[in-house]
């Protein structure tokens, strides 16, 4: 048997910590790490998961191998009777974006947030178990940002006890929806609710728009795909779809009616629950879309810092572990440690405030399960602040990973350019990352007013309380040292945050309204939330370190990235810290050595803290990540699988290769 030569045994001989402890960090608990490695190592093993030719597929191809994955999921559900936890692994490891995604990240937490009791019992076991496929369809050609905005009407006839669902324009064709296009048998669709011609705003409505029997779209409905999207692979697999309704008729029981319903008599009536959680599918998204910008930053970070290792170029001639003569390994470069380490930190920081905020909906739920509304506002906020700023740093992330792996970056093969392309549109799907910002600085110009009033603020916001001293506070910062004491790093975010967000507000009296105000403040106002929610990420990272954390020198390596974490947002905001007075050019200064020596310390611990992620080669699917880190030969290997290499003459050699040539040849004859 072939001997599997680690070529990056080396630099796993050099971590001073327990990697199979901080696996379980990383996954959240030891339970966690089992059911989830079981399952990756399922997913691995069986070749109906393959997944390395995707990107040479064509776009139908794509299609119905994801439709062939999706189907194969299911069954492997079924056959090995697969728990709800382990099932959501298993779709998470097979890492094939397709319609389940809609349906049960969407359509399913739709039904579950916005439909009665007895809707629930009449409609969930039927998308349980996969008997309807549902979408969330929700955006419209001419609207997305502004749901207040939709045109879909949805108009009560109280004579056949009905709603009638319609498009009136154009602009209101129901557009990206995923799902949609090919699939979907159900949709949740939001539009305006009329009754006795009046308009009440949109509300969410349960719509058959194909037939069980033959898949055929139901009269007065057309739907269809919006056509190919950025990238090979990625959300290509997905039949993001358009729908028309042309006066359809659904039953009135099919109108969401949890917070409020309309009835027999065609009489609206609001029950206790605030309108808001019409909106609670996208609080749930949001929430996991923190986790899942954790997860896609740390696979490209995991593939760039492996090949960091593997690859040399220049430098001082080295001798190897073999005493061999050796280039430079580029990990050691510092500009190549200082674009890929605080990436490295990130993922750790996203994952532990991902962590919490998981923990802060699960919360949520039980609250409002009885009736306690009140921690909905700072829900929203955080979940709308947290997607934005960790979508936002992933894209940007991954993208900077695939610099920082050369030429080969740029590979299909690398993994990369696929991940950036499935990764990205989460800046924009379940709200655009600017427009959530601005509803983040809502909530805080709000919290701000209400400290006048007395209301003491609570939960993320409970710095505020501290207003008077954060607006005067000085940084105590002396010596380089001095900035791995989280109390000072967390007053310096706290400062900087506050004196933002007091900037805005007192901004904002100046203007004739708060709309003029906020419209001509938006930028101001982003910055301030966006420093809000850094300031969460770095709190919540520093509330981890103060955790039981066992396992030889894994705090202390959680320590090292949290410090890289906090000193390098200083470093890249550094105008956001002194033009506020939060620290001093001095203290900048030391700040940014501090951030150099951490690098340092770090360095050799690198690659076992990309292990702890434990992610297969499968999961990876990248040559550059490979855990073997035998880069080259399978790059060549790679190399000889793609179709232009399946014959020698490539095809079009006769029609326009040979004539040119020939033509060329006798123009120089004659
Ligand atoms: C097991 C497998 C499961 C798989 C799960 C998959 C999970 C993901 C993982 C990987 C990803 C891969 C798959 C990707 C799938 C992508 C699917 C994408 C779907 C979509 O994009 S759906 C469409 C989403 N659309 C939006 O997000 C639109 C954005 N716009 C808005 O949210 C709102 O309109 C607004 C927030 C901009 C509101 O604007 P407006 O000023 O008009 O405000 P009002 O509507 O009047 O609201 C006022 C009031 O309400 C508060 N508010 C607003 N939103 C919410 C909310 N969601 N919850 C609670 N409260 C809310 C707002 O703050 C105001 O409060 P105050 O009056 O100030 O107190
Ligand atoms: C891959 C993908 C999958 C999707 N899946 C679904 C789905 O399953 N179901 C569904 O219903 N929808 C889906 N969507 C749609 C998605 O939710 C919307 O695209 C998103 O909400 C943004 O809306 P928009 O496209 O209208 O952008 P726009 O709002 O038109 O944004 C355009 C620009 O205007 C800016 N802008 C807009 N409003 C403001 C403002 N008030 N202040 C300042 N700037 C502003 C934005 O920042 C942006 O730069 C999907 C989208 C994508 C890309």
């Amino acid at each position: 048997m072939e001997r599997i030569m680690d070529h990056l045994a080396h630099e796993r001989s050099k971590a001073q910590f327990s990697v199979e402890e901080m696996k379980i960090i990383w996954a959240g608990s030891l339970h966690a790490f089992q059911v989830s490695d079981r399952i990756a190592r399922l997913v691995a093993s069986d070749p109906g998961f393959r997944k390395d030719n995707r990107a040479v597929l064509s776009r139908k191809e794509l299609f119905k191998s994801a439709l062939r994955k999706a189907a194969y999921v299911w069954k492997r559900i079924n056959e090995l009777a697969l728990s709800e936890e382990e099932a959501s692994w298993l779709r998470f490891y097979v890492d094939e974006l397709a319609y389940a995604y809609i349906h049960w990240g969407m359509f399913v937490p739709a039904i579950k947030g916005s439909a009665t009791e007895e809707q629930q019992q009449k409609w969930l076991p039927l998308a349980n178990n996969m008997q309807i496929i549902g979408t969330y369809a929700q955006t419209e050609l001419g609207h997305g940002s502004n749901v207040r905005g939709l045109e879909t009407t949805a108009t009560f006839d109280q004579e056949t006890d009905e709603f009638i669902i319609h498009s009136p324009t154009l602009t209101s064709s129901k557009w990206w929806p995923g799902g949609l296009g090919k699939v979907a048998t159900h949709a949740v669709v939001y539009a305006r609710l009329i009754t006795d011609g009046q308009d009440y705003g949109v509300h969410g409505f349960l719509v058959q728009i194909r037939s069980l029997d033959d898949h055929f779209p139901l009269p007065g409905v057309t739907v269809g795909d919006i056509g190919m999207k950025f990238g090979s692979g990625a959300f290509n697999s997905i039949d993001n779809g358009f729908l028309r309704f042309n006066h359809v008729r659904i039953p009135r029981n099919q109108m969401l009616m949890k917070v409020s319903r309309v009835t027999r008599q065609g009489k609206y009536v609001e029950s206790n629950v605030p309108k808001q959680l019409l909106y609670g599918a996208m609080v749930y998204v949001r929430q996991i879309i923190v986790a899942d910008a954790s997860i896609a930053l740390s696979r490209a970070v995991c593939i760039a810092t492996r090949y960091s290792a593997v690859r040399r170029q220049f430098g001082p001639p080295h001798e190897d572990e073999n005493g061999k003569g050796v280039e430079t390994q580029v990990i050691d470069y510092k500009t190549q440690q200082s674009r890929l380490f605080p990436l490295l930190a990130s993922a750790y920081a996203f994952r532990f405030v991902g962590e919490w905020l998981k923990w802060l909906y699960t919360d949520l739920i039980q609250k409002l399960e009885a009736n306690d509304f009140s921690t909905l506002p700072e829900a929203h906020a955080c979940t709308a602040g947290l997607k934005s700023l960790t979508t936002s740093a992933a894209a940007d992330g991954i993208k900077e990973c695939w610099k920082l792996c050369g030429g080969h970056g740029y590979l299909s093969s690398s993994g990369l350019p696929e991940l950036y392309a499935a990764f990205v549109p989460a800046c924009t799907y379940e709200g655009d990352n600017i427009v959530l910002l601005l509803q983040v600085s809502r909530f805080l110009m709000k919290t701000i007013s209400q400290l006048q009033t007395g209301k003491k603020p609570i939960g993320t916001t409970a710095y505020m309380a501290h207003v008077e001293h954060l607006i005067q506070c000085r940084c105590t910062v002396q010596k380089a040292e001095d900035w791995l004491n989280p109390s000072v790093i967390l007053e310096a975010f706290e400062a900087r945050a506050i004196r933002l967000s007091v900037a805005c507000a007192e901004n904002l009296t100046k203007f004739a309204t708060p709309l003029q105000g906020f419209s001509e403040l938006s930028p101001d106002l982003v910055e301030a939330a966006v420093a809000h929610c850094q300031l969460i990420v770095v709190s919540k990272f520093i509330e981890k370190l103060q955790q039981n954390i066992e396992g030889n020198g894994v705090k202390q390596q959680l320590e090292t990235l949290c410090n890289i974490y906090c000193l390098n947002l200083i470093h890249k905001h550094l105008g956001d810290f002194l033009s506020t007075g939060s620290i001093s050019p001095k203290q900048a200064s030391l700040a940014s050595d501090q951030l150099r020596s951490r690098y340092s310390k770090l360095r050799s611990n690198v690659i076992a803290l990309v292990d702890a992620f434990n992610y297969t080669d499968h999961f990876l699917g990248s040559v550059l990540g490979r855990y073997d880190g035998n880069v080259y030969p399978k790059l060549y290997e790679e190399a000889w699988k793609d179709p232009l290499n399946d014959s020698i003459v490539p095809d079009g050699y006769h029609e326009y290769i040979q004539p040119l040539l020939k033509q060329q040849l006798q123009n120089a004859r004659l």
